[in-house]
């Protein structure tokens, strides 16, 4: 994980001026999301769309720590000084903050140690309505976040403000949340599967024996789960079962093959394992999302969560698996900030609350142009996300 923490130094040119961090700690993730305002940035009153004052420039910056690696994420944020307030603390140099908002289990597990080691509290934000809040933020703000994914073909949704809701969120991360959203502060945690993100990373490590989760997304890369998985022409001597719409090629039963010979574990390729693996979590996901789209006639599912990785064969599994079931009639769509709702929502929740040691109680714009990373080479179309970024937007006072 240090790479990622060398990646996640780049772009904090002055310390002093990063404002606000929120975390989510997950089973398998920590996720920050913090504000640094440029440093070229003067409080401006003007504000041609909204009609609000004071907005400052910046950059909102996200980035990932394994939660295993717990250590490493306290020794990033105390390097960094995310904890100091950017631009409230010069106006106030003796009114640093003495809690952040956090989301996720560990914002109870590890509140002792963010205590003892940065002395600072964490201020707990319900993870569920943390998801929906960061999830509705990114759909309503930042342009070219959701997108399908069918047959390798990415294509942008636009988002219609006024007939977003009813839709399904699905977080698939450690394990899977699926939540009806109606609006705003509306929804239902209407499903949940434990069969998720930890499953593949933990059956995968045990499989595959290797020793990072993109070890073993690169495995799955390589692999054939044909090997592994038996298909429908496996049992009908290489023939369809068209009476019930199943073709030759589709999975009977998902490393069924292993049973038809004897060989051990060792006889299988760890590519063909992570493949199949992958394949089998992917397409579960997708049919239980599907049902729950169903029970409640919903047509639209986005998926969140950091199982899914950008990777086109999670993503084409999933996307064919509501297609298949749904006969064409549900959508799957995915989020560019995937893994990041929940932290976004925690960020997000600092506006909800009036608080007297904040300057700003902001609202983030994210303009239609919003660029992240490095704003020249940008191509929506083409980058993966899920490493470290950021994004220019305002902060505005209300
Ligand atoms: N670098 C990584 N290391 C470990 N897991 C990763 C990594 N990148 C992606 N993943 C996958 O993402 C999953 C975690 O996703 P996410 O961060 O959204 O959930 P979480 O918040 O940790 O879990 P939960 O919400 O269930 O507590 C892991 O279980 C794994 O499948
Ligand atoms: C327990 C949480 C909510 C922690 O984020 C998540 O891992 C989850 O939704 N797991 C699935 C649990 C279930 O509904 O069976």
């Amino acid at each position: 994980m240090d790479h990622l923490r060398e990646i996640q130094t780049d772009g904090i040119s002055n310390p002093r001026e990063i404002s606000r961090l929120a975390i989510d700690i997950g089973g398998s993730l920590i996720k920050l999301v913090y504000f640094s305002k440029d440093s070229s940035d003067h409080e401006d009153p003007l504000n041609d769309s909204v009609g609000v004052s004071n907005g400052v420039n910046g950059r909102l910056h996200f980035a990932k720590f394994e939660t295993i690696n717990i250590n490493d994420c306290l020794k990033f944020i105390s390097a960094n000084k995310l904890l100091l307030g950017g631009f409230q603390h010069q106006e106030n140099p003796t009114n640093d903050r003495s809690f952040i908002k956090a989301t996720g289990g560990g914002a109870y597990k590890f509140s002792d140690l963010f205590k003892e080691k940065l002395g600072i509290s964490l201020e707990k934000e319900d993870e569920m309505d943390c998801l929906v809040t960061g999830a509705n933020f990114l759909l309503k703000a930042v342009n070219h976040e959701a997108f399908t994914y069918l047959n390798g073909q990415k294509e942008f949704v636009q988002i219609d403000h006024n007939d977003l809701y009813p839709y399904l969120l699905v977080n698939i991360g450690s394990g899977v949340g699926m939540v009806k959203v109606d609006g705003d502060g509306k929804f239902e945690r209407v499903s949940g599967t434990s069969v998720g993100g930890g499953t593949f990373w933990g059956l995968g490590k045990l499989l595959t024996k290797c020793q990072s989760f993109d070890e073993l997304l690169e495995l799955s890369h390589r692999g054939n789960n044909r090997v592994v998985d038996m298909l429908v022409g496996d049992i009908y001597g290489g023939m369809d079962y068209s009476k019930i719409g199943l073709s030759s090629t589709a999975i009977a039963s998902s490393f069924g093959r292993a049973i038809s010979n004897n060989n051990e574990l060792d006889d299988y390729k760890p590519e063909d394992v992570s493949r199949s693996l992958l394949r089998m979590i992917s397409n579960n996901i997708g049919q239980i999302s599907y049902l729950n789209a169903l029970r409640f006639g919903l047509k639209r599912i986005f998926f969140g969560g950091f199982f899914i990785r950008g990777q086109s064969y999670t993503m084409d599994t999933i996307s064919v698996a509501v297609h298949f079931w749904s006969k064409g009639e549900a959508k799957a769509m995915f989020l560019r900030h995937e893994g990041f709702l929940g932290a976004l929502g925690a960020f997000m929740s600092y506006e909800r609350h009036s608080l007297d040691d904040l300057m700003i109680n902001q609202s983030v714009q994210i303009p239609v142009d919003a660029s992240c990373g490095t704003d020249t080479n940008y191509n929506p179309l083409e980058r993966d996300l899920n490493e470290t970024e950021s994004m220019q937007c305002r902060v505005y006072q209300a």
